[in-house]
């Protein structure tokens, strides 16, 4: 017998605020999700890049936790069991046993299990003049993996932030079969208006898939202003759902049929020349 898949997934995205106080972001994180759960009852619930810390290279260390021992963990397995929901945790520092610092993402599943980690592969290293600079690599690793998980029989590619820029990795996912990438993301006043919605729409327009991104909230005053705008684009390439700036819980009904209409109308993936060019040739 053939399994019956459902086709129709709800989204909760939470665009959080963040404080430098971490025990003040857990609790605030805990009651947003249970808030989100009993009023939109979602399926999975996403979360921010670096949500349980200010986000800056100084303060990776100092927040930094194990997974899945320290307290950001702890605390986002008892509410997926609690509520009975994916979380995708948006992301932590996380402290390895070598003494290194990533930033990753942990999922969980409604029974309380870690179910996979992503570690940001590629690291947010940029000097815009005039702009913004940042180096991640003053204090992070990157992580080497790609992390796709499978809720209700659908594959989910996951990235986080910067990820988002580099399309190979995109269609790593898209070759694998995923049907949906979520990124938690912290986007800035300088990349945030030129890029934030660009990428997200090539990336779900390159593959025919759903892009997902969970931003904090902005906070003009914060050493990092995060962009905001969190963020649901289908697989035609169109902006579903969106935040404003400030602290907003986004809910999306997704409908994972769409995926296979858009692959099938507009067949680009099987049209693509492999014989003249592929990912590993040299120009
Ligand atoms: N946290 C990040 O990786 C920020 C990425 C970003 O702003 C960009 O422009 O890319």
């Amino acid at each position: 017998m053939s399994k019956v898949v459902n086709n129709l997934m709800r989204l909760a995205l939470l665009q959080l605020n963040v404080s430098k106080d971490k025990l003040v972001n857990l609790q605030h994180a805990s009651q947003k999700i249970r808030e989100a759960v009993k009023e939109h009852k979602p399926r999975i619930v996403t979360l921010p890049e670096c949500f349980n810390s200010p986000y800056g290279t100084k303060y990776f260390r100092e927040y930094a936790e194990s997974i899945p021992s320290g307290e950001t963990s702890q605390t986002l397995s008892q509410l997926a069991k609690e509520m009975g929901i994916y979380i995708v945790g948006g992301s932590i520092p996380e402290l390895d046993s070598d003494d290194k610092i990533y930033n990753t993402c942990t999922i969980w599943s409604p029974e309380g299990n870690l179910i996979a980690k992503h570690r940001k592969m590629h690291l947010f290293d940029i000097d815009v003049k005039g702009g913004i600079r940042f180096k991640e690599s003053e204090t992070l690793s990157a992580g080497n993996e790609f992390t796709i998980i499978e809720v209700d029989g659908h594959k989910i590619g996951i990235g986080i932030c910067y990820d988002i820029r580099f399309e190979e990795m995109a269609k790593v996912y898209r070759n694998e079969g995923c049907k949906m990438l979520i990124y938690p993301a912290a986007f800035n006043m300088t990349t945030g208006p030129m890029h934030w919605e660009l990428l997200q729409r090539s990336r779900a327009n390159d593959n025919q898939l759903y892009v997902v991104t969970t931003s904090p909230a902005r906070d003009e005053k914060g050493e990092y202003v995060a962009y905001g705008h969190s963020m649901v684009v289908d697989p035609w390439a169109k902006v579903v759902k969106s935040a404003k700036e400030g602290e907003e819980t986004v809910v999306a009904d997704i409908d994972f049929s769409l995926v296979e209409q858009v692959r099938q109308q507009i067949p680009v993936y099987s049209q693509r020349r492999l014989d003249l060019y592929s990912t590993n040739k040299k120009c």
